[in-house]
């Protein structure tokens, strides 16, 4: 068995949060007992996807959801990147991923940093920001010697948070999401194959089966980039689950290949928001080294 074998859990997800929660582990049991030592589910499996739906189905992390997910890990001795849920804390709503590891304990949990509020006319529009609040934390966990971090869904059309991870030293990214029908098509492959080549790492996206009768369809196609940028795992948009192995020296390999880390002109890069002004004169700041909530130089969460 490789190191790192990897579960992409494409589930159905339907308006029963409990049955949902269920199927959810079940299908997790099933890709363990298949070999995977790391399992992902998607981005909002417990309740149908869509911003009426979040206050009614949302709970706290941790809570009867996340509870069941740690058991399951436990149970199955895996890591657990357990999708997404509709948290609720202190009066706000936020798009949530909790990780688990194989003793059953929440290393870690992800709240959506990128709210999904786009306006394609005639098409679809979504504002998950009329309901829900972002995260301003990045999650990075390790296993064995590959280290993984966790972005969902809208995050992927960020490069800089993948860039963050990947200077963290990340080897794989895993975004549970639910793209749709107007975007998945156009851009779902096209952004991991992005991330994972300007990056030079693996990066994997999970999505809920595609349920036609849903108010919101997600376009399914959950898949695995490889760090050339090459489709390594994939599937259509029935529920099933993607398998896959992480090569760690594939990484190695392809980064002495093709050094673009090594060959960046720091030097002459300047954002419109690094040019400070003073004495008339322009001067280049230092390149932002620190995120809210993340250290890259300590590798370390800062309150
Ligand atoms: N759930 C999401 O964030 C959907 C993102 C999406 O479809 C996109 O096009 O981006």
């Amino acid at each position: 068995m490789a190191a790192l074998r990897l579960a992409l859990v494409q589930m159905a997800v339907g308006s029963n949060k409990l049955e949902n929660v269920k199927r959810a582990c079940n299908l997790v049991k099933d890709a363990a007992a298949k070999g995977a030592n790391l399992v992902a589910l998607p981005e909002c499996f417990n309740s149908p996807y869509g911003t009426k739906y979040f206050q009614e189905y949302s709970e706290p992390v941790p809570g009867p959801t996340t509870n069941l997910l740690a058991e399951v890990a436990k149970e199955c001795n895996i890591y657990l990147v357990g999708g997404s849920i509709p948290e609720s804390e202190n009066g706000s709503l936020y798009n949530t991923c909790s990780v688990f590891s194989p003793s059953g304990e929440m290393i870690g949990k992800y709240r959506k940093m990128h709210l999904f509020d786009i306006d394609v006319p005639g098409k679809i529009r979504f504002q998950e920001s009329e309901v829900l609040k972002p995260g301003n934390r990045l999650l990075t966990f390790n296993l064995g010697r590959c280290k993984i971090g966790i972005g969902i869904c809208y995050d992927i059309r960020f490069a800089e948070l993948a860039q963050i991870y990947s200077e963290a030293g990340c080897h794989l990214l895993i975004y549970p999401g639910a793209f749709n029908m107007t975007t998945g098509p156009a851009h779902w492959e096209l952004l991991q194959r992005a991330r994972a080549l300007d990056n030079q790492l693996y990066v994997a996206a999970v999505s809920p089966a595609r349920d036609e009768s849903a108010t919101y369809i997600a376009w399914g196609h959950s898949t695995l980039i490889g760090p050339w940028g090459e489709v390594e795992a994939t599937t259509e948009h029935k529920e099933s689950t993607v398998f896959a192995d992480i090569d760690l020296s594939k990484i190695n390999e392809v980064r002495q290949n093709v050094p673009i880390s090594k060959q960046r002109r720091l030097d002459v890069y300047t954002r419109p928001s690094q040019v400070c002004v003073a004495n008339g004169k322009s001067d280049q700041s230092q390149r932002t080294k620190e995120c809210s909530g993340y250290d890259i130089e300590t590798n370390k969460h800062v309150d």
